[in-house]
C-alpha cells in the first residue's frame, strides 16, 4: 500500500488500539463500485473496526488528521452490521512512523484539539445525554444553520449513508432530525469547533460519524427495511444462482470468430453427435431453421420456441430460442449461438441466465470475440473448463469501392440492400422495381418468421424473378441467403431519439451475409449506395471487435417476489425502478433495460386481480409498445384473464392479401396479436387461453397472406403513428431533423441524377478493397 494518510491513521489506530488487523474504510470510495477494495461493504463485509480516512491512495503526501474521524464499530457489531476482522496488514516497516500522527493531531484549533480527536461514539453519547445546548451567539447559530445545511446537501455524506442502510430517498429526512436533534443539545466547546470549521467538507466529515451513531439509535425500523431491501434486489454472484450447474463439470468450448466461418456447423455436428442435446437461438426463425435442418439428416429433435411447441416423438434433441431454454433438463451437449448477444442491453440476460445455468456437459458457444474475455472470467468463477476454438472467414469479405453511386439502377442481381427502417425499405423496393428490371424480396423485423422464410426462399430461388432482397437488420443473423452483395443503403438509424451511426458490430454482421459457403455466390462483397458513406463501411470492417467488460443480467420472478414484500402498496412498474435503483451487481453484470416491461405494467395497472407473477407474465409478452392496437389487445388478454374468463382472439380474418400500405400493416399487427395470444397461452394454463388451434391456423393464413401482399406490394409506406396528433407528429419529424437530415426523397434523387445524366445509366466498375 502507498504511504499515505490512510496508512498513518492505520498506524496510529493499531497502536491505540493494540490491534493488528483492521479493514479500512475510504470515504473516497464510490459506494456502487462494489468490486472496489476497501469499500464498507453493507452485505458482504464483516468489520471489526473500521477507520474513516480521506484518502486511501497516498495521492496528498502530508496527512491531513483533522479531516479524519475514526470510529469504533462495537455498537454495530452489536446490533449485528458487523462481525468479524477484515485483513489489513500491518507493514512492520514504517511502525516508527506511528508517533507522527499524534504530534500532528491538534496543532492548528488547540482550544479545540480535544474535541476533534474524540471517539464519535463518545461524542453521540454526550450529545445525546446533555440536557440542554449551551448558549450559541447569533453568529455562530447561523454558521451552524449553515453547516447543517450543507451536510444535508452532502452526496458524499448520502453515499456515506448507505453503508448503514439509510437509503438515497430517506437521508434529507434523517439529516433534519440530527440537525434539530444537534441544535438541542448542543454543549458549548462541541459549537466552537463546529463554527471553527465552518461550513467545510471538513465539518460535513467531522459530523457523519456522529449521524451514524445517532441513526442507528434513531432509525432502526427505517434501517432494517431498507437493509432487506437490499438485501433482496442483490444481483451479486449470479453463478451461485444455480447451484446443480454449478456441482457439475461442464466442458465449455468457445467457437469464436467472424461470420460465416463454420462456428455454427461445426457446434453442430457435436450436437447431433450427442445423445442428448439443446441448441438455443437467438431467434425463432433460426431455431426453425435448425429444426429443419437436424430433421432433415436424421436426428429426430423437437422445437420449442415462446409460440411454438413442436413434439417430435421419440426426439432427444430440441432447437429452441435462448429465453425458452431449461436449466432444469439434463443434457449432453448445448450450444448457444450468438454468444456475444451476452451484451445486449435489453435481451442479454437470456444468454447469461443460458452459459450460468444450462445443465449439459459439454457446452458450444458460437459467437465473435467480443465476449471472449469475459466468458474466460465467468468460467474462472464457475469453475468450468473452457476450451476455445477460433476460426478465420471461409473467404475475404471485398468491399467494392465504387459503391452504386446514389444510383438504385445499379443494382445486380443477388444484390441485398440494407435499410433501417421500414419506410425506407420500401421506398428502396419501390425505386428498384420502377426504375429497373429487377423484383425485390423484403425481409423486415415486423414480419413473422414464415414470412422471412418465403421472402428468403423466393430470394434464393433462382427459377423466378425475385432477385434482389431489401431487408433492414433483421437478415444479420440467422439466415443462410444467396447473397452476393451486401449494399447499404445508408449506415445510420433512427434510435428512437435520433439518426445514430450503425454500431461497427452490427454492420460487419450484416456484411456478413454476402458470399457465405456453399451458396451461390460463395466469394462475398459489400459496398454503399452513397460514396460519402464507404469510408464508415471499411471503418466498420477494419475495426477489431470491442471488448465487452458487462454482460446482462435481469431478477427472476422469485427474485422480484421477494423485493416486492417491502413494498406492499406500489405499482409493479415503481416496483420494477425500485429495484433497478436499489440492485447490486458485481462488476461484470449489467441489469438489463426494461423500460418496455414498464410501459406494459403502466398500462396493465388498471386491471385489477393479477397476482404480481400473472402481472410478471404479462409484462414480458412480446408487444411492440409502440403499436396502440397491438397494446389494446394486450390489455383485452389481461383483463379477460383477471376476470377468470376465456381469453378469447376478438379479431376477424383479413378478406385476402394487402392491396396497400395501411393493409399491409394491419396483417402485420393482426400477426403479432396471434403470436402474443399463444406465447401467452405457453405461459398460463391451457384452458384460460383456449383458441391455441384457432390462433396457430389464422397466424399460418396471415403470414402467407403477408407473403403474398409483399410479392406484389408497389406502394408508398404509411407510417404507423396515423393516430397520433399533429403537433406531436410535428415533434418528432422535428426530433428526427434534429439528429440527422434523411436524403432526399429516393426517387426523385434517382430522377435528378437521371436527368442530369440524359438518361444513362453510369456502367458500374469494381475496384475492390479486400478486408
Ligand atoms: N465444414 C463445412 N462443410 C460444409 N459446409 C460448411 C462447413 N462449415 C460451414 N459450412 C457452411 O458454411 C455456411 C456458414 O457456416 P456457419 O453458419 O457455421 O457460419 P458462422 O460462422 O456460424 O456464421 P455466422 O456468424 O454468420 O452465424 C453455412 O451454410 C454452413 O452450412
Ligand atoms: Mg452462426
Amino acid at each position: 500500500m502507498a504511504r499515505g494518510p490512510v496508512t498513518y491513521l492505520v498506524r496510529f489506530y493499531l497502536s491505540k488500539h493494540k490491534i493488528s488487523r483492521v479493514r479500512v474504510f475510504s470515504p473516497n470510495r464510490n459506494f456502487n463500485s462494489s468490486s472496489e477494495p476497501g469499500r464498507l461493504d453493507p452485505i458482504n463485509g464483516l468489520y471489526d473496526r473500521v477507520i474513516l480516512a480521506d484518502s486511501i491512495d497516498g495521492s496528498s503526501s502530508k496527512p491531513d488528521f483533522k479531516r479524519s474521524q475514526f470510529r469504533d464499530f462495537n455498537s454495530l457489531v452489536a446490533k449485528g452490521f458487523v462481525s468479524s476482522v477484515e485483513s489489513y496488514e500491518e507493514n512492520e516497516k514504517e511502525s516508527d512512523d506511528k508517533y507522527d500522527l499524534i504530534e500532528e493531531i491538534g496543532d492548528k484549533r488547540e482550544g479545540f484539539a480535544h474535541v476533534a480527536s474524540r471517539d464519535p461514539v463518545e461524542l453521540y453519547r454526550e450529545l445525546r445525554d446533555s440536557v440542554k445546548a449551551a448558549k450559541q451567539r447569533r453568529c455562530d447559530w447561523e454558521t451552524m444553520t449553515e453547516i447543517f445545511r450543507c451536510f444535508a446537501r452532502s452526496g458524499w455524506a448520502s453515499n456515506q449513508a448507505l453503508a448503514i442502510y439509510i437509503g438515497a430517498s430517506f437521508f434529507p429526512t434523517a439529516a433534519h432530525s440530527f440537525r434539530n436533534f444537534f441544535f438541542k443539545k448542543c454543549p458549548s466547546d462541541f459549537g466552537q469547533y463546529l463554527v471553527s470549521l465552518g461550513p467545510s467538507d471538513e465539518a460535513v466529515k467531522f459530523l457523519f460519524p456522529i449521524f451514524v451513531e445517532f441513526c442507528l439509535e434513531e432509525f432502526p425500523e427505517e434501517i432494517k427495511k431498507f437493509r432487506s431491501m437490499i438485501e433482496f434486489a442483490d444481483l451479486t454472484k449470479p453463478h451461485t444462482w444455480y447451484p446443480f450447474a454449478r456441482a457439475m463439470k461442464r466442458k465449455i468450448v468457445y467457437h469464436c470468430g467472424p461470420t460465416n466461418s463454420g462456428k455454427t456447423y461445426n457446434a453442430l455436428q457435436r450436437f447431433m453427435e450427442a445423445k442428448k442435446g439443446v441448441y438455443c437461438s437467438p431467434l425463432r426463425l433460426l431455431a426453425m431453421e435448425v429444426f429443419d435442418k437436424v430433421n432433415s439428416l436424421g436426428v429426430y429433435c423437437s422445437l420449442h420456441t415462446g409460440q411454438e411447441k413442436k413434439f417430435v416423438p421419440f426426439s432427444n434433441h430440441v432447437a429452441c430460442t435462448v429465453e425458452m431454454v431449461s436449466t432444469e433438463e439434463l443434457y449432453d451437449v448445448a450450444v448457444i449461438d450468438e454468444i456475444q448477444m451476452m451484451s445486449d442491453s435489453h435481451r442479454g440476460f437470456a444468454w447469461t441466465r443460458a452459459l450460468l445455468g444450462l445443465k449439459a456437459d459439454e457446452i458450444h458457444l458460437c459467437g465473435d470475440p467480443s465476449v471472449l474475455d469475459i466468458v474466460r472470467k465467468i468460467c474462472g468463477e464457475t469453475g468450468d473448463e473452457l476450451v476455445e476454438n477460433h476460426y478465420e472467414r471461409f473467404k475475404p469479405l471485398v468491399v467494392e469501392a465504387k459503391t452504386l453511386l446514389g444510383d438504385l439502377q445499379n443494382v445486380r442481381s443477388g444484390d441485398c440492400v440494407v435499410a433501417f427502417s421500414r419506410r425506407e425499405i420500401f421506398e428502396v423496393k419501390l425505386a428498384i422495381e420502377k426504375y429497373s428490371k429487377h423484383r425485390c424480396c423484403v425481409i423486415y423485423g415486423a414480419l413473422p418468421p414464415e414470412t422471412r422464410r418465403q421472402q428468403a426462399k423466393l430470394f434464393n430461388d433462382q427459377d423466378n424473378e425475385y432477385d434482389v432482397l431489401v431487408a433492414s437488420d433483421a437478415v444479420g443473423m440467422g439466415l443462410n441467403l444467396n447473397i452476393r452483395r451486401v449494399v447499404f443503403y445508408s449506415l445510420s438509424k433512427y434510435n428512437g431519439d435520433k439518426r445514430v451511426p450503425v454500431p461497427a458490430s452490427q454492420v460487419k454482421q450484416i456484411a456478413g451475409r454476402a458470399g457465405r459457403r456453399g451458396s451461390l455466390y460463395p466469394d462475398g462483397l459489400t459496398t454503399t449506395l452513397h460514396l460519402e458513406d464507404l469510408d464508415y463501411l471499411i471503418e466498420c470492417l477494419q475495426r477489431p471487435f470491442d471488448v465487452v467488460k458487462k454482460v446482462g443480467l435481469f431478477p427472476f420472478f422469485e427474485q422480484v417476489e421477494l423485493f416486492a414484500g417491502q413494498f406492499p402498496i406500489v405499482t409493479f412498474a415503481q416496483l420494477l425502478d425500485k429495484f433497478g435503483e436499489n440492485c447490486r451487481l458485481d462488476g461484470s453484470y449489467f441489469l438489463c433495460q426494461h423500460q418496455n416491461i414498464k410501459r406494459v405494467a403502466n398500462m396493465l395497472e388498471k386491471v385489477q386481480g393479477l397476482s404480481l407473477e400473472d402481472r410478471y407474465n404479462f409484462c414480458f409478452a412480446p408487444v411492440n409498445i409502440r403499436d396502440p392496437k397491438a397494446m389494446y389487445h394486450l390489455l383485452r388478454f389481461a383483463s379477460s384473464y383477471s376476470q377468470n374468463l376465456p381469453v378469447g382472439i376478438a379479431m376477424g380474418m383479413p378478406k385476402g392479401s394487402a392491396s396497400n400500405d395501411a393493409e399491409l400493416l394491419d396483417l402485420e399487427t393482426k400477426h403479432q396479436v396471434l403470436s402474443m395470444y399463444l406465447w401467452l397461452s405457453h405461459q398460463f394454463k391451457e384452458d384460460t387461453f383456449p383458441y391455441v388451434k384457432k390462433a396457430e391456423s389464422m397466424a399460418t393464413n396471415i403470414a402467407e397472406l403477408l407473403g403474398e401482399s409483399l410479392s406484389k406490394a408497389c406502394w408508398k409506406p404509411e407510417s404507423r403513428w396515423v393516430g397520433k396528433p399533429r403537433d406531436e407528429q410535428k415533434r418528432d419529424e422535428q426530433k428526427k431533423e434534429d439528429g440527422y437530415k434523411r436524403p432526399a426523397s429516393l426517387i426523385q434523387l434517382f430522377k435528378k441524377k437521371a436527368f442530369e445524366r440524359n438518361g444513362s445509366v453510369a456502367p458500374v466498375g469494381h475496384q475492390t478493397v479486400s478486408v
